[in-house]
């Protein structure tokens, strides 16, 4: 055999090989959602079977126990909840969920933001009698649920790492001896973890049947599949091998099916009754922009979009990928005219707080933050969130755009897109659990033009699809889609990429572009006759999205 054939004979081998290897890599994938589903099942029927009765989903309690009945407590709870917390009536799923706890469940609430979960483990604090635990991750949401109970007349008390000797010593003692009023004592997930001492005093309390109520707040927190992972929450399991009976309710705004199970694993209560509510929030209007290549002119949008429609100084967040982004920002819209600053995780504690301050005062009226600006933000009347960067899930979006409108008035949350965003947040997540196939979830979202946004959120917490009463621009706005089909040049990139790879050669999203153009003269005509499409491929590195004209072009849709 010639040499030239024998050449030729290896490089189709390459080729063939590199084509099993992909299929092989595309088999394990699939084998690992498969192990994944498998074992998500298995979880499920443990927990059915253990509880005895199917688990309850929105809005109520299990088919057998009926959680809305009338209880022996009732009057009670009704005195407290009006005298004491000042609540004339229950929201959804709080009553039963009192209920379920005081007959001593363990009990899962999963309950979007705003929706009143703190009434559901502090209600029956107060009628339990003894001490309630709190777990809860954040310094700030520990100090204003304190000082908000303190206001209340309620005694309650915080143990963390800044809590002062006195405070310390009082809380220990209250903890060991009961001789003072220790009604509800919020600590850090690290202290159960990590002090001896707390646990020892916290043991005397269970002896001495003082220990009445173990809340886990945020207790999404304790699983990998869930968006904010606290390694510390992995330890709270101790809290229910050490006190079997004492009822625990462990309460989040969102999680998803695996991270329900992971926590009903993790935390030992798995005979737990579950409340599911509904994550929609139907008072926020979701919407989808493109987001310019030029950034001067999406600050100008920003900027206009707050001017025209909260000129009354009404607070908002704008959310950026970076902390530079942040930074550059907040100064862009403060020449424009609006009152803003940055938050990020760089600025020490002291210059957070301040800013934060501020804007819960109303004496600033935009934070333009990270990611860092997250958990313990209560202030209910957020009337915007813009995301100047796409977030790198569904449920960081769900949860970040849910900090607006937590007093239930209508609120808007405005993502704006571009394509080359994309493998910035990909860089990001490469190394989390499914963390690029959660990007390509929230990527999907943005690249729809006709699927209401509101489903995307049901399908992705698998709950079943509710009306949007066109609260989302895609609802709102008729848009007319023209179907272009990109089969051609998507083979053409294809082979280039896959040229590229024989050659073991790297290239950027931009010089593929590049490439394409000048390698295939014919391209660049069908280019120009797809400007949309131009514009992406050359500034923004994707290829191939539908070509869309809105038939009107109101941004705000009908708030
Ligand atoms: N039944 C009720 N009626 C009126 N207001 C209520 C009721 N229950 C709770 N609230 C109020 O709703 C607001 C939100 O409650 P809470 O802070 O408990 O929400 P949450 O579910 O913990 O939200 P997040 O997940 O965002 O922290 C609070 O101001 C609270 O006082």
């Amino acid at each position: 055999m010639e040499s030239e054939a024998i050449q030729e004979d290896l490089q189709n081998l390459d080729v063939e090989l590199k084509d099993v290897q992909g299929q092989i890599s595309a088999l394990i994938e699939h084998q690992d959602r498969l192990y994944e589903r498998k074992s998500e099942l298995k979880t499920l029927l443990k927990a059915l079977a253990a509880s005895g009765s199917p688990v309850a989903s929105s809005g109520g309690s299990s088919a057998i126990e009926n959680w809305s009945e009338t209880f022996e407590w009732d009057s009670r709870a009704d005195d407290v909840r009006f005298n004491v917390f000042g609540i004339s009536k229950y929201r959804a799923n709080q009553k039963e969920i009192i209920n379920a706890i005081m007959t001593g469940r363990d009990v899962l609430v999963i309950m979007a933001a705003g929706g009143g979960k703190s009434l559901c483990y502090q209600l029956p604090a107060m009628l339990r009698g003894g001490t309630t635990l709190v777990v809860s991750p954040l310094l700030s949401l520990i100090q204003d649920q304190v000082m908000g109970l303190a206001a209340l007349g309620i005694s309650a008390y915080m143990l963390t790492s800044t809590s002062g000797k006195e405070n310390e010593k009082f809380v220990y003692k209250a903890l060991e001896k009961g001789e003072d009023d220790l009604k509800i004592l919020y600590v850090t997930p690290e202290k159960v973890s990590k002090s001896k001492r707390f646990m020892s005093k916290l043991e005397k309390c269970h002896n001495a049947g003082r220990l009445s109520l173990i809340s886990i707040d945020e207790a999404h927190c304790c699983s990998q599949w869930g968006h904010d992972f606290r390694p510390d929450y992995k330890n709270l399991s101790i809290l229910k091998t050490q006190f079997p009976k004492v009822p625990m309710v462990a309460l989040t705004a969102t999680a998803t099916q695996k991270v329900q199970n992971d926590l009903i694993e993790m935390l030992h209560i798995p005979k737990c009754v579950k409340f599911v509510s509904s994550v929609n929030r139907p008072n926020l209007f979701y919407s989808v922009r493109e987001k310019s290549a030029v950034g001067k002119l999406v600050v100008d949008e920003i900027a206009e979009f707050i001017r025209e429609s909260y000129s009354n100084n009404e607070s908002g967040i704008v959310y950026c990928f970076s902390r530079k982004e942040c930074e550059q920002i907040a100064g862009d819209l403060r020449e424009r005219g609006i009152s803003a600053d940055y938050y990020h995780a760089d600025m020490d504690a002291n210059m957070r707080e301040k800013v934060h301050m501020r804007w819960s005062k109303n004496k600033l009226q935009v934070i333009v933050g990270t990611v860092a600006f997250g958990m313990g933000i209560n202030k209910p009347d957020v009337r915007f969130v813009i995301h100047h960067s796409l977030s790198k899930s569904m449920e960081t979006y769900y949860q970040e755009s849910g900090r607006a409108g937590r007093d239930g008035l209508p609120s808007e949350c405005i993502l704006f897109f571009r394509s080359a965003d994309v493998p910035r947040q990909s860089s990001m997540v490469f190394y989390e659990y499914s963390g690029l196939q959660n990007l390509y979830d929230i990527v999907r979202y943005c690249q729809s033009k006709t699927k209401c946004r509101r489903s995307a959120f049901f399908r992705h917490f698998g709950e079943p699809s509710q009306d949007c009463n066109g609260m989302c621009d895609n609802c709102a706005l008729s848009s007319e889609v023209k179907e272009v089909d990109v089969s051609d040049l998507s083979k053409l990139v294809v082979s280039m990429v896959q040229e590229t790879q024989a050659k073991d050669q790297r290239v950027t999203m931009l010089q593929l572009g590049d490439k394409l153009r000048n390698k295939h003269k014919d391209l660049k005509r069908r280019i120009s006759a797809h400007t949309i499409f131009d514009k992406r491929l050359c500034n923004n590195g994707t290829i191939g999205q539908p070509i869309v004209a809105r038939k009107k072009d109101n941004q705000n849709g009908n708030l």
